[in-house]
C-alpha cells in the first residue's frame, strides 16, 4: 500500500504504508527543518486510512489532529479526553486504539516526562505481544528518552528490535542524531533525513549516504526538504511533504513590529575612542516606545490551550467501526518459533558485504552505497520420509530433505546456506496438475500426448491444463501445424528422493523477536507432490525451523539489491536459478 506524503520532481511521492506502520523509522533533522510537520502530515495520512498509531506528544502540538479526525487525546489539559496523571484504563485504550485504528496523543508537554513514558512503552509492548496487530509508535524528541546513556527507556530498545514481530512499528524523531542511542538509531531501516549542521550530526548519519557531497548538501536543505530512504521507497529521493490538513501548532511565534529602546550610552563601557564627546543632554526618543505587552504575540493566540486545571476520565466511547488494516509483509508463522542461533554479528556480516563491494571497486562515493542491514528469519523444513525403493527386491528406506518453506526451495544447510530450485514450481497446484506438469517435455505437449503418458481423462487434463494456465505454469495453447500444443513455462524437472539423512548443525534455540519471512510451503503441500513422484513415500516427520539471516540492501545508480549473508556461517546465501 503507498501512500502519498508529498512531491519529488513535481510528481506526488508516495511512501510504503506498510513499512511506515511495521518498521522502524527515524526522522532526523535540526530545529525548523520541519520534522514536526513531517510527522504531522504523516499522521494525517494514517488517520486518513484509519491505521492506529500512538504519538508521543512533547510540545502539546498534535491536537490539533483532533479538529479534522476522531483520535484520543491523552494530557493534562482540560479539554483532553483523559487527564495523563490519574487514567487508569490506559491498557484498554490502547488495546481499543489498536483495534479500532483510532490514534492515541499521548501529550506528556506538561508532566514528568520519562516516567510516563516507560509506562506507555511497557503497556504497548505488552499488548503488541498479546494483540499482534500492525500499530505504530511515534516517538518525538526522542533524544529525551532514548539517550545515549544508562538513562534510556530499554522498553523503547525493546520495541525497535522486537516489535516488528509483533506488529509494533516505531518511528523516532530526532534534531541531535549523534546523542540518540544507537540501539535504536541503528535498527532503522527506514530513514528521512532533513537539514542537518552539527559536525557531529552530519557525521552520525553519514552511514546512510553514498559520498560526502551528499551528507554535505544537508546543510543546504530548506524546513520540509527530506531525503526519504530505505524500505520505504524503492530508491533514495529528494522530496517535499506536502500540505498540512490541520493547523501546525509548531510555528515559531512570532515578533510583532516594535521600535528599539533608544540606547543609553554608558561612557565605562567600550567606549569608542572615536566618538565625540556625549552631551550632556540626556537623548530625547524620536518615536514612542512600543507598549510592554505588544512584545510577543504567539500566532493562533486564540487557539492556544489553558492550562490543565483538573481533568476526570471520561468513559471510554464505544468505538467499532469497520476499519480496514494493514498486512504486514512479513508475519510471524506461530509462536513457538525455533532458529539457528545468531553467531555471526551484524558488523561481521556488513564487513562482509562491504569487503565484496570494496574488491569490485564500487563502495562509497562511486556507486554503490549500504542501504540498510536487517537481521530476518528465514523459515526451514525438514521433512523425513520413508518409502519403499527397488524394483525387484524391495526394501524400506528413510531419508531426509530440507526445504525452503518461503518458495519450495531445496536448501542445503551442511556449510552456508544454499537454496536451489526444486519443489517451488510444483507448490499450491492440485495433484492432477502436477501429473500434468510433470509429463511436459520444454518442447510442449499436445492433450494426446499427455494422455499417453499420464492416462488421465480428457476431462482431467482439460481441468489442470485451465489450473497450470492459470498460474502460470504453461502458455496458452499454441498452433503448431494442425496441432494444438501446450508449451512449459517453468523447467526445472521433478526431484526424486535421495538416501542421505539431513543434519541441523547446532541445537536449535527458542526464537524470541525478529522478523520470521512469510511460510508459504505446508507440509500437504510435499505430501501432493510425493504422491505423484514417489507413491509409496509417507511424511514421518516435519519439523520447521528457521535461520537467522542478514539482509543487506546496496543502492546504487542502477537501483537496489538485496545480499542475504547468513548469521550461522557468515557466507553469502545462494540461490541456483
Ligand atoms: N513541508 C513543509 N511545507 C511548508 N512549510 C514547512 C514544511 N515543513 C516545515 N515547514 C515550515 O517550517 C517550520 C518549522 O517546522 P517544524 O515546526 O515542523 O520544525 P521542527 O523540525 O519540528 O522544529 P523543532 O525541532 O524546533 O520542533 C514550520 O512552522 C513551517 O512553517
Amino acid at each position: 500500500m503507498e501512500i502519498i506524503v508529498g512531491k519529488a520532481n513535481g510528481r506526488d511521492f508516495g511512501i510504503s504504508g506498510q513499512e511506515l506502520v511495521t518498521g522502524r523509522t527515524c526522522i532526523i533533522a535540526q530545529s525548523g527543518a520541519g520534522k514536526s510537520w513531517t510527522i504531522a502530515v504523516l499522521c494525517e495520512q494514517l488517520c486518513r486510512y484509519h491505521i492506529g498509531f500512538c504519538i508521543i506528544d512533547t510540545e502539546g502540538e498534535y491536537f490539533s489532529l483532533k479538529d479534522r479526525f476522531d483520535l484520543t487525546w491523552i494530557g493534562a489539559d482540560d479539554e483532553c479526553d483523559y487527564d495523563i496523571e490519574r487514567i487508569e484504563n490506559l491498557k484498554d485504550i490502547l488495546r481499543d486504539s489498536i483495534h479500532s485504528g483510532i490514534p492515541v496523543i499521548y501529550d506528556v508537554s506538561e508532566v514528568e516526562m520519562t516516567e510516563k513514558v516507560s509506562r506507555l512503552a511497557e503497556i504497548l509492548y505488552d499488548l503488541a505481544t498479546e494483540e499482534r496487530k500492525p500499530y505504530l509508535l511515534i516517538v518525538e524528541e526522542a533524544d529525551k528518552f532514548i539517550p545515549q546513556s544508562r538513562d534510556s527507556i530499554k522498553k523503547i530498545e525493546e520495541i525497535s528490535r522486537r516489535g516488528r514481530k509483533r506488529g509494533l512499528g516505531l518511528m523516532v524523531a530526532t534534531q541531535r542524531p549523534a546523542i540518540v542511542t544507537k540501539n535504536v538509531l541503528s535498527q532503522c531501516n527506514n530513514q528521512i533525513i532533513g537539514k542537518l549542521s552539527i559536525e557531529n550530526d552530519l557525521k552520525a548519519v553519514d552511514l546512510f549516504f553514498g559520498s560526502k557531497r551528499e551528507v554535505e548538501e544537508l546543510s543546504s536543505l530548506n524546513p520540509g526538504d527530506f531525503y526519504v530512504m530505505g524500505g520505504l521507497t524503492r530508491e533514495k529521493t529528494r522530496m517535499r511533504f506536502g500540505k498540512r490538513e490541520t493547523k501546525h501548532r509548531g510555528l515559531t511565534p512570532v515578533l510583532a513590529p516594535r521600535t528599539p529602546d533608544p540606547v543609553q550610552n554608558n561612557p565605562d563601557e567600550f567606549p569608542d575612542e572615536n566618538a565625540p564627546d556625549a552631551p550632556n543632554d540626556p537623548v530625547v526618543p524620536k518615536t514612542p516606545i512600543a507598549p510592554k505587552n505588544e512584545v510577543v504575540v504567539p500566532c493562533n493566540e486564540s487557539e492556544q490551550r489553558a492550562p490543565n486545571k483538573s481533568s476526570t476520565p471520561k468513559e471510554t466511547k464505544p468505538k467499532s467501526k469497520p476499519r480496514p488494516c494493514v498486512r504486514r509483509k512479513k508475519t510471524p508463522s506461530f509462536l513457538e518459533e525455533r532458529a539457528l542461533p545468531v553467531r555471526i554479528e551484524r558488523d561481521v556480516a556488513l564487513n562482509s558485504v562491504v569487503g565484496g563491494m570494496k574488491r569490485k571497486g564500487l563502495l562509497f562515493g562511486t556507486s554503490e552505497r549500504l542501504v540498510s542491514a536487517e537481521l530476518i528469519y528465514w523459515p526451514l523444513c525438514l521433512f523425513q520420509v520413508r518409502y519403499i525403493s527397488g524394483k525387484f527386491r524391495k526394501t524400506t528406506q528413510e531419508t531426509s530433505f530440507l526445504v525452503d518453506a518461503t518458495h519450495g526451495r531445496c536448501a542445503d544447510i551442511s556449510d552456508g546456506l544454499r537454496f536451489r530450485a526444486c519443489f517451488s514450481d510444483y507448490i499450491g497446484l492440485s495433484e492432477d496438475a502436477i501429473r500434468v506438469l510433470d509429463a511436459f517435455s520444454i518442447s510442449g505437449e499436445t492433450t494426446a500426448e499427455i494422455e499417453a503418458q499420464t492416462r488421465l481423462t480428457p476431462d482431467v487434463i482439460e481441468d489442470a491444463i485451465s489450473e497450470l494456465c492459470r498460474s502460470k505454469r504453461i502458455t496458452d495453447s499454441q498452433m503448431v501445424g494442425n496441432r494444438e500444443v501446450w508449451v512449459p513455462l517453468v523447467r526445472h524437472g521433478m526431484p526424486r528422493l535421495g538416501t542421505g539423512m539431513v543434519k541441523i548443525p547446532a541445537a536449535l534455540e527458542l526464537l524470541d523477536g525478529g522478523t520470521v519471512l512469510e511460510r508459504i510451503v505446508h507440509e500437504q503441500d510435499i505430501r501432493t507432490i510425493l504422491k505423484v513422484t514417489q507413491p509409496t513415500a509417507e511424511i514421518i516427520a516435519c519439523q520447521l525451523f528457521s535461520c537467522p539471516v542478514y539482509e543487506v540492501k546496496v543502492a546504487s545508480a542502477t537501483g537496489e539489491k538485496t545480499i542475504f549473508i547468513d548469521g550461522f556461517f557468515g557466507k553469502k546465501v545462494l540461490i541456483a536459478h
